[in-house]
């Protein structure tokens, strides 16, 4: 089916954003999974892009926009006209649209929503004071907060301080990180981007760009992995000819690394769909790795490896910048589960090294539970020793008390900060 262009301008990208936000938002959904399953696929590619934009932006500043709303109303009106209001909000004090168009949509998005005509005027009298007063408002409004299952874990893991900050950058967003082939090039590559060198040797693109048009794209000179998920794969200092094991593997970024250093390695990873596009990575890039679709928990026993990187399912909480939608689409109930899977993936993991072969463990995570605890726990039951090998660019405060790196997404703020990570590198007795 196609679009009805006898639409006013805007409203198709207007409605399935407010559509977006309904399905993180009251049915706990995460974005990726909403876009995956099409409800943007009737739309024409331009107005799909804004969809997407406009519902991640509000995502992102949900908790200002509803600090002006409240400012506004007298009691904040229900879900279905609260989220056609927030969107309203983010266009006037963020994308700084016309007033008339976004007030306009909104009234028309009421009328469709079958809420009372009530909230069509509502949203009309709200909106026009947004539009004079919301813009200057908006700066002195401190971020959206972590949510309550987060935010104390978060404090308890850093202080008050680092959350604060983590959440400002949570709001800043992320830029473009590439890892290279050959970091050896990293000086050529940075100037053919327009890119700049991280001292960790990741570059970073803060400007939009079409990936796929850039110079050695379609060669396979790198490919896109945030500055922070890189250095877990440095950290295990594969060498030619080691055989090594990349445990949750997909979609690859951290597998063609290891590929890059020319070690034998195996890509392992549950999902068939995911480890469709490290098949397509390795493609791209020239690299070689033999993949293996398999639960971690059943890997195959067959060979011992030198080397194992372990990049285990998390909360993914170190990633808020990039999927604003996972604070709200998740409510942290199933964090046992995952805190005792990976204390299996890890038991794993030990059984298929080498005596004195080397784990890497990480996670994208900001819980303690997910990195620091399992790390401590785990040199308990295995006897494991820390091993710190040599990383460019790594800050003291970077380091962990209990060993590793504890990197958080307000480190390098003035620079566009990272993703949030835990990762060690421990040894197996021999
Ligand atoms: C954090 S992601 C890995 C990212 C990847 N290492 C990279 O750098 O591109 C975690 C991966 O674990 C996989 N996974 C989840 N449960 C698993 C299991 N029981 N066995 C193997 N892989 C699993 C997921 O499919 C997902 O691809």
């Amino acid at each position: 089916m196609t679009q009805d262009h006898t639409q006013p301008s805007g409203l198709h990208a207007r409605r399935a954003a407010v559509q977006l936000l309904r399905g993180v938002l009251e049915e706990k959904e995460q974005l990726s999974v909403l876009l995956g399953s099409g409800v943007l696929d009737r739309l024409e590619p331009a107005d799909r892009a804004r969809a997407q934009r406009l519902a991640t932006t509000t995502l992102r500043e949900l908790g200002r926009a509803d600090v002006v709303i409240s400012q506004f109303v007298e009691k904040m009106p229900p879900e279905v006209a609260l989220n056609i209001l927030r969107l309203a909000v983010v266009e006037l004090c963020v994308e700084g649209e016309a007033p008339h168009g976004v007030v306009d949509s909104a009234v028309n998005l009421m009328k469709r929503s079958g809420r009372s005509p009530r909230m069509a005027g509502l949203a009309n009298a709200v909106l026009r004071k947004v539009a004079t007063e919301g813009p200057q408002m908006w700066p002195d409004i401190p971020p959206s907060r972590m949510p309550k299952w987060l935010r104390p874990r978060v404090v308890h893991l850093f202080d008050e301080a680092t959350a604060q900050a983590i959440e400002t950058a949570h709001l800043a967003g992320a830029p473009l990180d590439i890892t290279l082939r050959d970091e050896d090039k990293a000086e050529h590559w940075a100037e053919q981007l327009g890119a700049e060198l991280l001292p960790t040797g990741s570059l970073r693109i803060d400007r939009s760009v079409q990936v796929t048009e850039l110079p050695g794209f379609a060669e396979g000179a790198w490919w896109i992995q945030d500055a922070a998920a890189a250095i877990a794969a440095r950290m295990l200092n594969a060498q030619k000819g080691e055989v090594v094991l990349d445990m949750c593997a997909a979609p690859g970024g951290k597998t063609m690394q290891l590929a890059a250093t020319g070690a034998d390695v195996t890509a392992l990873d549950i999902s068939p769909e995911r480890m469709a596009w490290v098949e397509e990575n390795l493609q791209r890039t020239g690299l070689t790795a033999k993949l293996v679709i398999e639960d971690a928990l059943n890997a195959p026993d067959d060979v011992l490896y030198d080397a194992i990187l372990l990049d285990a399912p998390c909360s993914a909480t170190g990633t808020i910048r990039r999927h604003p939608d996972l604070p709200y689409a998740k409510d942290g109930t199933q964090l046992n589960e995952l805190f005792a899977l990976q204390a299996d993936m890890i038991d794993t993991a030990v059984s298929l090294l080498k005596p004195g072969g080397r784990l890497v463990f990480c996670t994208c995570s900001l819980l303690f539970d997910e990195g620091e605890r399992q790390a401590k726990t785990a040199m308990a039951r295995h006897g494991l020793t820390e091993i710190e090998p040599e990383l460019k660019g790594i800050e003291s405060e970077w380091r962990s008390r209990v060993g590793g790196l504890r990197l958080s997404p307000s480190y390098w703020a003035d620079r566009g900060g990272m993703d949030g990570f835990f990762m060690i590198a421990l040894r197996k007795p021999e």
